[in-house]
């Protein structure tokens, strides 16, 4: 697991472990640091680095790291942008031969390779000083960008973008990931995340992100005594007579292989769509019968409300999304996950897109709250918000994902797993993750089609069970 903490765990722990001492977390984490930008740079003798330095520990950090690049040959420059500085760390990096100036070309000849970010850091407010801005535009364009703990100018603990802030390709951080690491707007601005252990001792984190071996811990794998019905059963109430395809799709997602059976029904009864789904999936089973999840709405036009109560009525977990969504409006009487994008989600909270967009934590987070379900927020860094507690943050994925019908087999793929037994939570977040996986591996790089996310699903559960 990935965990993303607040600010002020950060700071708790640290006063926490008194033994550790600032000194020694600083040069922790100024060794990180530094290895991440020789990594980067593949070496450190004759690069060209700038340290772009606050008056806080930021700088500090930046400066430490600059002394051990210093002493490993790169040509160092120093900018103090703050009206203090850590002066300690100063001391060091002028003994290991950096060089400390002002915004311009470098000090020895060509432009900089690289400009480490130590503006501001945990300490910081959202924004950029003049000072900070007019030396960024003076680093070269091609320079790499590394930022400190965090990129400046960037709220750590929402993942919202306020103000002016810093662009980087890879942020050092250290101890934990912080909010801002992993929930967009923000999480764009920090590029490659890299995670320096300083040993803190942290507590729960309010925002985590599943790895592999948490979604293979989650799968439901059928044992020596498993049957159909042991595995679950989810139904499937999607796709109409104006919509077949979201039927097929929500089906496919659902079929994956991850609940025993899928019963499908069209959202509006038609014949004609219930064909074609059994056409396209033999598999399926239609007719009455019972199930231990629904998942309903995708391509359900207006006759998705009506579906959506008689789902509610069977007392199973239901999985809400596209159509159904606009007739959630209370709290929910089942365990349930909705899977909302951005506009629908905006529509349910009656706010405009823009606002759930900037502050996805807040909207994501208000929606499970209010409706007491797992809100799903669909978007480059999806979010899985529980009713008063964790959010979990999927980071798998590519952008060819952005495609119609996507939504639907993500849709049927939760079911599946909350009808295999899985908490609505986990169900949610590890079909985040999978969905994620299987457009990467159906993508290759190329164009994707839902079918293909959907047919790619089984070979991405195959690489999570291997690696357990
Ligand atoms: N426990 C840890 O995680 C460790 C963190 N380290 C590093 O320390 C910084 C936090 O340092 P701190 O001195 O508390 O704050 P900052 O350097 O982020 O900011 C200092 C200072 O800057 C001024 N300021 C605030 N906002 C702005 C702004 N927008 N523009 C300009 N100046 C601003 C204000 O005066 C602040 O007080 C953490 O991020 C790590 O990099 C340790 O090295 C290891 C342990
Ligand atoms: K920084």
């Amino acid at each position: 697991m990935r965990h993303a903490h607040t600010v002020a765990q950060v700071r708790a722990a640290e006063q926490a472990s008194p033994d550790l001492g600032p000194g020694l977390l600083m040069q922790r984490a100024a060794r990180g640091l530094a290895q991440a930008v020789i990594d980067l740079l593949g070496g450190a003798y004759g690069r060209r680095v700038v340290l772009l330095v606050g008056s806080g520990d930021n700088g500090g950090d930046a400066l430490y790291a600059g002394a051990v690049l210093a002493r490993r040959g790169a040509l160092v420059d120093a900018w103090l942008l703050g009206a203090r500085v850590h002066e300690a760390a100063l001391t060091t990096f002028r003994g290991a031969g950096g060089r400390v100036g002002t915004p311009g070309p470098a000090t020895r000849g060509a432009a900089h390779d690289l400009v480490v970010d130590g503006i501001v850091g945990i300490g910081g407010r959202p924004g950029l000083a003049p000072e900070a801005i007019a030396a960024l535009e003076a680093v070269s364009r091609d320079a790499l960008v590394v930022a400190v703990d965090v990129p400046s100018g960037l709220d750590a603990d929402t993942g919202r973008i306020t103000a002016p802030h810093v662009e980087a390709d890879v942020t050092v951080t250290f101890g934990s990931h912080k909010v801002a690491h992993l929930v967009d707007p923000a999480a764009a601005a920090c590029g490659v995340v890299h995670l320096v252990g300083i040993g803190l001792d942290l507590p729960p984190a309010p925002v985590e992100a599943l790895q592999a071996a948490d979604v293979a811990a989650l799968l439901p794998v059928p044992d020596r005594h498993a049957h159909k019905y042991t595995r679950g059963v989810v139904g499937v109430r999607a796709g109409s007579s104006a919509y077949p395809g979201a039927g097929q799709l929500c089906v496919a997602g659902a079929a994956s292989g991850l609940a025993g059976m899928v019963r499908y029904r069209p959202v509006d009864d038609d014949r004609e769509t219930a064909r074609s789904v059994l056409a396209a999936h033999p598999e399926v089973v239609t007719g009455e019968g019972r199930v231990q999840a629904w998942v309903v709405g995708s391509g359900g036009g207006a006759e998705a409300a009506r579906a959506l109560g008689e789902a509610l009525n069977a007392r199973v977990p239901v999985v809400i999304d596209a159509d159904a969504l606009a007739a959630v409006e209370r709290p929910l009487p089942v365990p349930a996950v909705l899977t909302p994008h951005a506009g629908e989600l905006a529509a349910m909270l009656g706010i405009s897109r823009e606002e759930v967009e900037d502050d996805q934590l807040a909207a994501a987070r208000r929606a499970a709250d209010r409706f007491d379900a797992v809100v799903v927020l669909k978007g480059r860094r999806t979010l899985v918000a529980e009713p008063v507690g964790r959010v979990r943050v999927n980071t798998t994925g590519t952008p060819w994902l952005a495609t119609a019908g996507a939504g639907d087999v993500l849709a049927g793929l939760t079911g599946s797993l909350v009808a295999a037994g899985l908490s609505p939570f986990d169900a949610a977040s590890a079909a985040c993750w999978l969905h994620g996986a299987a457009a990467s591996l159906a993508s290759a790089g190329a164009p994707i089609t839902a079918r293909a996310v959907a047919a790619a699903l089984p070979e991405a559960v195959r690489r999570v069970l291997d690696a357990r």
